[in-house]
Formats: C-alpha cells, structure tokens, sequence
C-alpha cells in the first residue's frame, strides 16, 4: 500500500514533511510514503508584503484541493499557518511532537541579544505579533517589513542592512539553522504565534485509515498545547492584520495559558492568563478569548 503525502516545496515545508514521514515510517514499516510537491498561490506572490496580501489560507489552499479530488491522502503544513476553521470534507488528524514553540532572534555578527541592541537597531519582521510586543520591551527600534523563506530572511540582514530579524525557533532548528540563533526570546517576552512549532496533518474527514496510521505519531502533551492555543484563536477570530499570540504552558495536570490580542496599529496590547487542568484546554482557550475580548474592548 502506497501513501501520498502533499507538501509545500519550501526547504522547510520539505523537511518537516520528510520528518512526519521517517516517524510514520519507523512505526509503519509495511506501508509505502510518496511525497508530492504542490506549488501554492502563496509561494507565486513573493514581491507583496504578506499584510498586504492578507489570507493565511494562500499557502495551502491548493494542497486542499488535491486533498478533496484524492490526488493526496494527506497534507503536512505547519499549524500555524492554518486558518482556525478546517475547510468542509477535511479534518485535522492528532499531531505529532512539537519543536520548540518560541521566537528567536538572529542578529548581524557582534550583537548578543535583545538588551544588548544599538538605540534605534533596525529589525525585520512582517508580523505584528512580534513587532508590536518587541516595541514594547524597547520602544526605540525601528521594525521594518521583510518577506520570504528563512534563508532569504536570514541573507536579508546582510543585504539589507539590518541588525536583525525575529524567527521561529522551530522553522530554523529543522532546516538545520539553529548556528544562526543569537538569541531565544522567552514566552513572557515574546507570547508565540497559536501552535507555532506544531504541524497539522490534514486527511479527507472521512479516512478513518489515514486516521489511524497517523495516531500512531500522536504526542499528547503536544495536543493539550493546541488544543489550547487553537481554540484561543478560533475564539479571537483575527486576521494576520491584527497582532495575536497565545502560549500553553503544562505543568503535570494542569495548563497554564497565555493569550495576546491587540489593534491593528498595536496601541493597545491586551494580555492575559488563565489556569485549568489540561483535559479542560479547549475550554480554557475560548474562555481565556472571552475574557481578553471583554477587557480590551471595554478599557
Ligand atoms: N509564517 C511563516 C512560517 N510558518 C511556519 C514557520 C515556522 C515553523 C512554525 O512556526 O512552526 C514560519 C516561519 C517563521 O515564522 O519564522
């Protein structure tokens, strides 16, 4: 039996895909993988800014597709990138173990870290997300937008004269980057994007066997983790115009979730925590949402 596993054709779609399948595959040692790279709207618009062009969706909605028409029978994204609610006749399956879920900074040769940044260094990061929680541990830099894959992003500091730029942890450990990280900025500094580090594998809603081969990679930490955090997101309901965060912490049965919302020019910041034990973690999520809405809207 043979398994079509679609994927972006990004360094880093690629090996977090080739990842999924060599863990499948330990456990699956009789089944067959292929894997089939799909190019997306997302990867043919390199020239916009991503604000701009708005839609998370943009990157993974012709994967879908081959999805619904069979082409596939399953998808590797990373769930980050995935809009809070699943498209019609496709399902999200458990996930696997997540990378680490903090943001980092990669920073030209001779700076060490966040405290030790030049008054006014300039920073790229196309998301508000980091952008506005950067400003406010350092009110003085200058943020300007940058776009394209981490390598690109990494080159940019050279190219154009930046002293830095704000990554995931996660996407530059598993292209094997990790020599390029100055420094981890902690989850109290920098609340992470909803599930940044987890991948989500999508089947048909229907294939309970796909279903089934794939709960034999499932990490249940990992799942209380998005669980949380996603739920959080569907609750917020936000676009990537607007700056959002949100941060599972476990600690034996219990969960302790952050959650970071803010308006689109990022003058106002509302962050809050929630505790509850982790089989209430969707729960947690939406209600931590509600509390956050309640707050920011009414101050
Ligand atoms: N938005 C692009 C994107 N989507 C997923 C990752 C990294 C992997 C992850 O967050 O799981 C990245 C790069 C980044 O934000 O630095």
């Amino acid at each position: 039996m043979k398994i079509r596993v679609g994927t972006r054709g990004s360094k880093l779609a690629l090996v977090q895909t080739g990842w999924v399948v060599s863990e499948l595959e330990k456990v699956n040692p009789d089944i067959e993988f292929e894997t089939v790279i799909i190019k997306t709207t997302g990867d043919k618009i390199i020239n916009v800014s991503l604000d701009k062009i708005g839609d998370k969706g943009l990157f993974v909605k012709e994967i879908e597709m081959r999805l619904i028409d069979g082409e596939i029978d399953m998808a590797v994204h990373s769930m980050k990138d995935m809009p809070a609610k699943p498209v019609p006749g496709l399902k999200f399956t458990k996930v696997p173990k997540r990378e680490d879920p903090r943001d980092v900074l990669v920073l030209r040769e001779g700076l060490n870290g966040l405290s030790d940044l030049p008054e006014g260094a300039v920073i790229g990061t196309g998301s508000k997300r980091r952008k506005y929680q950067l400003l406010k541990v350092r009110p003085d830099l200058n943020i300007v937008p940058i776009r394209g894959n981490i390598d690109t992003r990494i080159s940019k500091i050279e190219t154009e004269n930046l002293d830095g730029i704000v990554l995931a942890a996660s996407g530059i450990i598993r292209v094997g980057m990790e020599d390029y990280i100055t420094e981890y900025l902690s989850e109290d500094i920098i609340v992470p994007a909803p599930a940044q580090g987890a991948l989500a594998i999508e089947i048909r809603e229907d294939d309970n066997h796909m279903e089934d081969i794939i709960n034999t990679i499932y990490d249940e930490k990992t799942q209380i983790q998005v669980d949380a955090e996603r739920s959080y997101l569907s609750e917020i309901d936000g676009s990537c115009h607007i700056p959002m965060g949100a941060y599972c912490k476990i600690d034996g049965e219990n969960i302790h979730l952050t959650g970071l919302f803010g308006d689109e020019s990022g003058e106002k910041i509302t962050v809050k925590s929630i505790e509850d034990r982790c089989e209430n973690a969707q729960e947690a999520g939406k209600k931590l949402a509600q509390m956050i809405l309640k707050e920011h809207n009414n101050e």
